[in-house]
This record gives structure tokens, sequence and C-alpha cells, in this order.
């Protein structure tokens, strides 16, 4: 590692819907510091794979991994190895963020013995104590955020002005009332029942969820992956609210040019296939990494796409480890995939989900609006129709639908859950090109504004290039190393 460079450590969340992000966010960053930053990567050994590509597209000089245990967590099942909210239950996320915290002392140690200690810590959302491991190091820490400006103004509204939820006549919060998050921009209003998992975690409890977002909030930085052109109010208002400037939009992260599309023998398959498809005739159906659709919903959809007569590629995730079976999630109903042969497909692998957004043959993304989902749809022009299922999915939705009105509403997790008919109508006009005109003329707008920003000059190249310089500024920490080594 070169003495002259700044070392930089940057911890992931192992949420292969975090993972990635940030691991897209430090190839941008490698490519535009050259030889002025030198990059260790946290990783738990079942996620270093997700890491090598990385590591064989730099330099050993300029990255390399700290590969660490996860330490163990009595609600994750044991033995088995999975390390990755992709390969778990969804609850398992509250077991990973629970677990996480305990790397610090190897982390610690691996600090006070190394020759060239890294002078910052980049780290995902949810490792807000990794602000306080800073601290304790008095080094900088710089929150990365793979979620969008919009909904980390909407947590911090939520968070500094504890709106009080609206009640019933018999003082029950009342989950159906609309409540106005009156200090961010627009002023978005939601129902109760899309803020009580919010509410829960940093208004009325003072738990590690509170303390993960004050100690975000208190971080020396704040990187995006969004785009100026798609959240500048949202992005202005942080800087606002958190009285500094040092906010960077960076993204979107992942763009499918010709040489970073991952290919793999499963994606190969439906490529294939959606080569035998007209333009634009498809809809790609998939819900992310981490939920999973109830047998309601799942019943409810598989009879929408059968009535639709659509053509269709379903990416459907099936129970895995840790599953508890009366858990409520849904399997295919008998006989669904006989019935669409020949028209919908049914992936249950991993798929290469950039790739078939952006084949000619896909015109809209059924989504649930996870972040990189919402980002990766725009970069692909299709028709985005949400069904939110959780999380920041909510306000996903809202900022696609209702804010910058790009993107058509189907469903609300079981809330609002659509009838077939009408499910089977909208997936039928999605691929229409005579029905939402104005909601692709806005994506195709966007679309090619995400892709601008990325571009030499565009915004988030030249937010790239102002980090990277912030970076290398940092003081370099002085290296206990010598005295180790005596
Ligand atoms: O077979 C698959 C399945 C997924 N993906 C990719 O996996 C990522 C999924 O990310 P996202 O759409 O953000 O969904 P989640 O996995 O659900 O992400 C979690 O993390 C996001 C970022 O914080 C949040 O916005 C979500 O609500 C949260 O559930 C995307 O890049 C997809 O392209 C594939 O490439 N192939």
């Amino acid at each position: 590692m070169a003495s002259f460079a700044t070392h930089i450590l940057v911890i992931p969340f192992p949420g292969q819907g975090h993972i990635a992000p940030l691991l897209d966010f430090t190839h941008h960053l490698l490519l535009h510091a050259a030889d002025s930053l030198t990059v260790t990567v946290v990783v738990t050994p079942k996620n270093l794979d997700l890491l090598q590509p990385l590591l064989s597209f730099h330099p050993s000089t300029a990255i390399s991994a700290l590969v660490l245990p996860l330490p163990p967590h009595p609600s994750l099942p044991s033995g088995a190895g999975a390390e990755n909210t992709n390969d778990l239950p969804p609850d398992s996320f509250f077991s990973i963020f629970s677990a996480f915290p305990g790397i610090q002392g190897p982390l610690l140690r691996w600090f006070a013995t190394h020759p060239f200690p890294p002078s910052a810590i980049i780290s995902d959302l949810f490792l807000g104590w990794t602000h306080h491991l800073a601290e304790k190091l008095s080094i900088k820490r710089f929150v990365f955020f793979p979620s969008a400006a919009f909904a980390a103004s909407v947590c911090l509204g939520l968070m500094t002005n504890s709106y009080p939820l609206p009640k019933t006549e018999s003082g029950e919060i009342d989950i159906n009332a609309v409540l106005s998050v009156s200090d961010t921009p627009g002023q978005p209003e939601f129902f109760c029942w899309q803020l009580l998992m919010a509410y829960k975690r940093f208004v009325y409890s003072d738990g590690p969820f509170k303390a993960n977002y004050t100690a975000n909030h208190s971080s020396w930085g704040y990187i995006i992956n969004t785009f100026t052109g798609l959240e500048s109010v949202y992005l202005n208002h942080l800087k606002t609210s958190l009285g500094h400037d040092r906010v960077w939009a960076v993204g979107p992260l992942f763009l499918p040019t010709v040489d970073q599309v991952r290919s793999d023998p499963v994606s190969d398959n439906i490529l294939s296939w959606l080569d035998t498809c007209r333009d634009s005739e498809v809809v790609y159906v998939s819900f992310g990494t981490q939920n999973m659709l109830t047998q309601e919903q799942v019943n409810v959809l598989a009879l929408g796409l059968e009535e639709s007569g659509v053509r269709f590629v379903w990416k459907f995730k099936e129970p895995s480890l840790g599953h508890v079976e009366d858990q409520d999630l849904g399997k295919l109903p008998p006989g669904f995939e006989d019935r669409v042969a020949g028209r919908g497909l049914v992936i249950r692998d991993w798929v290469s989900q950039v790739s078939i957004l952006n084949h000619r043959a896909v015109g809209s993304f059924l989504s649930h609006c996870g972040w990189n989902s919402t980002l990766e749809g725009l970069v692909a022009r299709v028709l985005i129709l949400t069904w939110p299922l959780g999380a920041d999915q909510y306000y996903n939705e809202k900022l696609l639908v209702d804010i910058l009105k790009v993107g058509v509403r189907v469903s609300q997790a079981n809330q609002n859950l659509p009838n077939s008919d009408h499910l089977a109508k909208v997936l039928r006009e999605s691929v229409s090109q005579s029905t939402y005109k104005e909601e692709r003329a806005r994506a195709m707008q966007l679309g090619k504004e995400a892709i601008d920003s990325m571009n030499k000059d565009g915004s988030s190249y030249k937010d790239l290039e102002m980090l990277v310089q912030h970076l290398i500024q940092l003081p370099k920490p002085v290296s206990n190393y010598n005295l180790f080594m005596c």
C-alpha cells in the first residue's frame, strides 16, 4: 500500500441491495482517484465473492479486502453460513443489524496495528455505530445511502419533528388516517400504516434504530446514490437540515455499459428468450432480494398475469434458509407455469436484472420500488408499475408516482391490493404504447438525465470528483505500527 495515498475504509451492510451499490461506488471512487486513494473493504467470508470483480479490476495497491466473520446472533440460522439478507428470511435484517456491531473489536485491533491506518470510514446507512467508531479513532465517517434523498428527508423529518400520529375515537392509532410530513419539501402525505415502522424505529423508541439514525445525522458527510436532476429539492433540503453542504449525489452507480453488464448462464437463457419477443412487449416482475409476497398477493399477481395475456418474466423469490414453515409466504398456484408456458417465464435463480431491464423487449417493470430497482428501471427507460411492500419503498413509490409522475401505482403491500381484472388491464396497458404516454415521456427524459449525470461533466461525475478531492485532503492518522513491531 502506497504511503502517500489516503486510505479509506469501506464497510457495507451484508444485504444484497446494500453491498452492491457501495461496491459500485467504491469502483467509481477508485476510477476517479487514480492512485491518490487506497481502499480497504470489510466483508464477511461468504460475501467475499461479491468483492472479487473489484479486486480483479483494480490493482492490489488500490484495493484490498478485510475479511471478518459475521458475529453470531441467536436468530440467525447457525452452521449454514448464510451471511446476506438475500439468503435469509426478511426478519434476518434485524438480526444482522444487531449482530454486525460485534466486529468493532477486530476492527479496532486492525486499525491499531496498520502501518497506514484509514483517514475515513465510508459505511452503509445501517451502520450508524461506525460514526462512534470513527470518533474514537479521530477520523471522519461518511454515511453511504443506497436509498433516495427523498427517503432520507422524510426519515429526518419524522425523527426530528415527531409528528403525533392521528388517533381514532377509542384512542388507537388510526392507521388509515393521512399524515403530512410538513417540514419536507412538498409536504408529502402518507397513510399512517405506511409510517408505522418508521415511527416504531425512530420516533417512539429510544432503541438502536433511533441511535443509528442520530449517528447518521451527526456523521461528517452524506453520500447518496441519486442524481441532482432527480432529487435536487431533497438534496438541498438535506444540506439545510444538516447545517452543512457535505452531501454528494453520486448516482446512479450501476450503469449497463457494455463491459459492466453481469453475464451468467441463467440470464443468458432469458436474454435469448427475450430476443424472440417484439420490442417493449414484456413485463418484468421482481420484488427485490429481501421481501417476499404473501399467499394472497401471489394469487392476485398470478391471476392478473394469467388474465392479462401479456408476455412476462417473473423473478420469484423462494423461501430460503431459516424460513419458518408457518410464515405466510406465497407459493405459485398449482399449474400456473404450465398455463402460461411459452409467454411467461418464472425464474428462481439469480439473474442479471440490469441486463433484462435493458433488453429492447422489456416495456414495463412491476417493482417493489427498492431504490436500486427504481434507479435501474429509470435508467432502462421502462414504465415502472409500483407495488411497495415496506421499508423505504412507500417513499420511493410516492416519489415515482405522485412527485415525478413517471410511475403507475398498482398495489401497496396488502392494503389496496388490486383485483386481478384491474391488474390484468394495467399490465396489458403497460406494454401498449397508446397508454401512459406522459409517464413514458418523463421516464425517457429522466433516464437520459440519469446517464448524463454520470458522464464527464455530469452532476454526479462532478460530485464524485469533489468528494475525491475532499477525501484526499483528510489528515492521515498517526500509526502505532512501529510500536507494535518493537
Ligand atoms: O435476481 C436478482 C435479484 C435482484 N437483483 C438486483 O438486486 C438489487 C435489489 O435491490 P433493490 O431493488 O434496492 O431491492 P432490495 O433488495 O429489496 O433492497 C433493500 O435495500 C434497498 C436500498 O437501501 C431498499 O431501497 C429496499 O427497500 C430494501 O429492501 C437490484 O440491484 C437488482 O438489480 C438482481 O440483479 N438479480
